[in-house]
């Protein structure tokens, strides 16, 4: 049987400076982080020997060799658009059922599981901050981007770690060899440290490798939403591990991407480490995380 929680509703507002989110480095306590994931390897081995390994790194292989600066221009200029489709966050929190990630070496289970054990997990130790509970819920609604109404793209243009095009790949990134057949590592314009950059310009003008977290991004300002300058950066960036794990490419950073990034490792360790076997219970949650989206997002979307 189901307890059904009651939840109080949330008012709506925009944010103003003195409630925009203080960065904190500091747990409030609860989670903690399992040494193994649901197949009883560490989190993130992309040398474990599985059948799942196989998968993973074919991804790798397939995203290095064809995320081009090029590339993502293109896919940036057509899902700017906006013209796929009308929806609301919630319907497509329910359409990322549909997709499975291949990307992943941690997480078979379907995607509206991970969205909620990550918002949940997140919720019990920062019961306050609601934008950050909402921002764990939306964080990989790009994925849908896989789905035939917004084109089918292939798992490597979707899902995986990010990097930013335009200058050098950096040692760090998962299975950096498959880069020897992408077109701009023999590019003397990209294959620099800085490449097309300038030393601190800031994540905002560097050109990410295209997925779910840039376009995600996209259609949340695009379509106004509320949420502070953190929750989009982290939508934006939390699949950056060559940055917030790695600390490659901080030399791109200006004062605000380094406020920022503390708010993304905070995140990260729920998003990665909430992935489990143990399953939420949707329609209990469903009105309280309706209330967060009404908060900080209009009825619908444009994607
Ligand atoms: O396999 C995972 C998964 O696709 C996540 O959604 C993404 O954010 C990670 O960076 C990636 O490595
Ligand atoms: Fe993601
Ligand atoms: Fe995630």
């Amino acid at each position: 049987m189901t307890t059904h929680v009651e939840q109080p509703p949330v008012e709506k507002q925009t944010p103003s400076d003195s409630d925009f989110p203080v960065p904190r480095t500091e747990s409030q306590g609860g989670f903690e982080a399992p040494d193994i994931n649901a197949f009883g390897n560490t989190f993130r081995d992309y040398n474990a020997e599985s059948e799942r390994q196989k998968t993973v790194e074919e991804f790798y292989r397939m995203n290095h060799i064809n995320q081009s600066y090029d590339y993502v221009m293109k896919m940036r200029e057509e899902y700017e658009k906006l013209d796929k489709t009308e929806m609301t966050v919630w319907e497509c929190c329910v359409l990322l059922n549909d997709v499975v990630d291949e990307s992943d070496p941690d997480l078979d289970e379907p995607q509206i599981e991970h969205l909620l054990q990550t918002a949940e997990a997140i919720r019990k130790d920062y019961p306050n901050e609601d934008w950050l509970h909402l921002t764990a819920l939306i964080h990989d609604l790009g994925k849908v981007l896989h789905l035939p109404t917004f084109g089918s793209l292939p798992q490597w243009a979707v899902v995986g770690d990010t990097f930013p095009v335009g200058c050098a790949f950096d040692e760090s990134i998962v299975h950096h060899k498959y880069f020897k057949d992408n077109p701009d590592i023999n590019n003397p314009a990209y294959n620099t440290k800085n490449g097309i950059y300038e030393e601190g310009c800031g994540l905002d003008k560097v050109v990410m490798s295209w997925g779910h977290d840039d376009y995600m991004y996209m259609v949340a300002r695009k379509n106004g939403s509320t949420l502070p300058s953190p929750a989009l950066f982290i939508i934006r960036f939390h699949s950056f591990y060559p940055l917030h794990k790695a600390g490659a490419y901080t030399h791109l950073m200006n004062d605000e991407d380094r406020e920022n990034l503390n708010w993304l490792k905070i995140f990260n360790k729920y998003d990665l480490y909430s992935k489990s076997k143990i399953r939420v219970d949707v329609e209990q949650l469903k009105p309280y995380y309706l209330s967060l989206i009404d908060k900080y997002f209009p009825a619908k979307l444009r994607w």
